[in-house]
């Protein structure tokens, strides 16, 4: 069932109809091709065992690649000496990848790689992730991989194993959604604001069933790091992806990239990328607008990342038991202003905001200033390259000179299962995508920011407006 060539198609029906490989019909879903499978050791191991259960090979090692983040620690070891795991269940977890992607001829990123990192950072780094692409991994950030104009999203562990198997996925059709954000933000206002104000405008079930399509000038004007901080908190408002039309902002980024297309090839598939954009007329299920111009920089109040309100805000009134619940585990009345809380923790990495643009806004605040007296700030670059990159530029001087540490990569106190969290009671600001109970380790409270309110966070040892300590000269 392809469109006729007359009828405009949005970005994501462009992708979507170049992988349909059957159509759904009212009894069955769809058959969709797969271009790329990223995995980690966290969703893999009873993929693999699945497979080798039936019998069945993997099909594209090619269209696989693999890395560790979730589970590795992120304190130096010496060559030769084994990884300081938090955990035996860690240690066992990366190991098994390691065979399973050896077995298998799956290139992995691990101990010893360059590019090892965070996948939803060491895909894109490496050019794997490339415009018009359907992208699949067992996480739910995949939706990162979309500010490239990939459909990518999510998948269990059961269909980690069918893709592995047979390269295809059984999908029906999402609805679709496009988020409009007019006009420019102010300074001190960067993608997670933006993203974060999306989100507290959808409410955490308000893009469900959908794939959201970020357009508008705020979005064109984001750098591609900007454009995947976006497009990875999508599942935040309970989106299955998101997905910006790649321009030349995106082609620059990419070229050259290890995995990227070179020579002729790359000039056809830059002709190729420039018609994915949606086409005037295109329909969408739902549409909704907002102004850039109106985002002040963003920290959540609760237990769900809708809960963003802007910094200079109160903590709004309890409307239901379990915004209730949400305030009492955050210890926040409700009425009372936001900054000016104290902070315990602060992190600066994840998948969300790791990449060398996070950290040169984190450091541009913490340069020549000092990390408040006991608060404990962790900088984890997202990938290996991040952290040569961030060396290069002697960030990492500034984050050591302000007493922060300096950390190898991986996704860390996002999800604390390497050992880094928060203790109980504890207050995180955290450029991370969660704040659930727990998130950060048991009791832990979690407030989320961007990398420059974070940064201002450390270095006031309360929740402060970034702005405030920014140089006149970046008025
Ligand atoms: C461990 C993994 C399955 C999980 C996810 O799916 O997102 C994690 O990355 C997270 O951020 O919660
Ligand atoms: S950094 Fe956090 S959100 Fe990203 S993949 Fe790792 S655990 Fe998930």
């Amino acid at each position: 069932m392809s469109p006729d060539d007359s009828t405009p198609r949005s970005l994501f029906d462009k992708v979507w109809d170049a992988h349909q490989v059957k159509a759904e019909t009212a009894e069955t879903p769809g058959v969709l091709y797969i271009d790329l499978h990223l995995i980690h050791e966290v969703t893999s191991p009873q993929a693999f065992s699945a497979l080798a259960a039936r019998g069945l090979k993997v099909r594209r090692p090619d269209r696989t690649l693999a890395t560790i983040d979730h589970s590795t620690p992120t304190l130096d070891f010496k060559a030769g000496e084994a990884p300081p795991y938090a955990t035996r269940a860690a240690q066992l977890q990366v190991e098994r990848l390691e065979v399973n992607a050896a077995s298998n001829s799956i290139p992995l990123h691990g101990w010893g790689s360059e590019y090892r990192g965070v996948v939803h950072v060491m895909g894109p780094e490496l050019g794997a992730t490339q415009p018009g692409m359907t992208v699949v991994c067992g996480d739910s950030h995949t939706a990162t991989h979309g500010a490239f104009g990939a459909l990518a999203f999510g998948i269990g562990t059961t269909e980690v194993g069918h893709v592995l198997a047979s390269q295809c996925l059984l999908q029906r059709k999402p609805k679709s959604l496009r988020v409009t954000v007019n006009g420019r933000p102010g300074r001190g206002v960067s993608a997670k604001d933006i993203v974060l104000a999306i989100i507290a405008r959808l409410g955490i079930d308000g893009g469900t069933g959908s794939v959201i399509e970020y357009a508008g000038e705020a979005i064109e004007a984001l750098d591609m790091e900007g454009r995947m901080t976006v497009c990875n908190m999508s599942i935040e408002a309970g989106a299955r992806a998101g997905m910006i039309a790649p321009d030349e902002t995106t082609f620059a980024w990419l070229k050259g990239r290890k995995l990227a297309p070179k020579g002729a090839a790359w000039d056809e598939a830059v002709t190729r990328w420039s018609q994915l954009a949606s086409d005037p007329g295109a329909r969408f299920d739902r549409e909704i607008e907002m102004d850039a111009s109106e985002i002040a920089p963003m920290v959540t109040w609760g237990t769900a990342p809708d809960t963003g309100i802007s910094i200079g805000g109160h903590v709004p009134d309890a409307r239901s038991a379990s915004h209730q619940k949400a305030l009492d585990y955050m210890q926040f009345e409700a009425g009372q202003p936001i900054a000016g809380t104290k902070v315990n923790q602060v992190f600066i990495g994840s998948c969300t905001n790791s990449r060398i643009t996070d950290l040169r806004q984190a450091a541009e605040i913490m340069r020549g200033r000092q990390v408040a007296p006991g608060v404990r700030a962790l900088v984890v670059p997202g990938s290996v390259q991040v952290r040569q990159q961030a060396e290069a530029e002697g960030l990492d001087q500034i984050f050591v000179a302000a007493g922060a540490q300096w950390r190898q990569p991986g996704c860390s106190m996002c999800i604390a299962m390497n050992g880094d969290r928060g203790e109980a009671g504890e207050l995180v600001v955290s450029t991370s995508n969660r704040n659930f109970e727990g998130r950060q380790g048991p009791g832990a409270r979690t407030v989320l920011a961007s990398p420059a309110t974070a940064a201002a966070a450390a270095v006031t040892g309360l929740i402060t407006d970034p702005r405030s300590l920014m140089e006149p000269a970046h008025v």
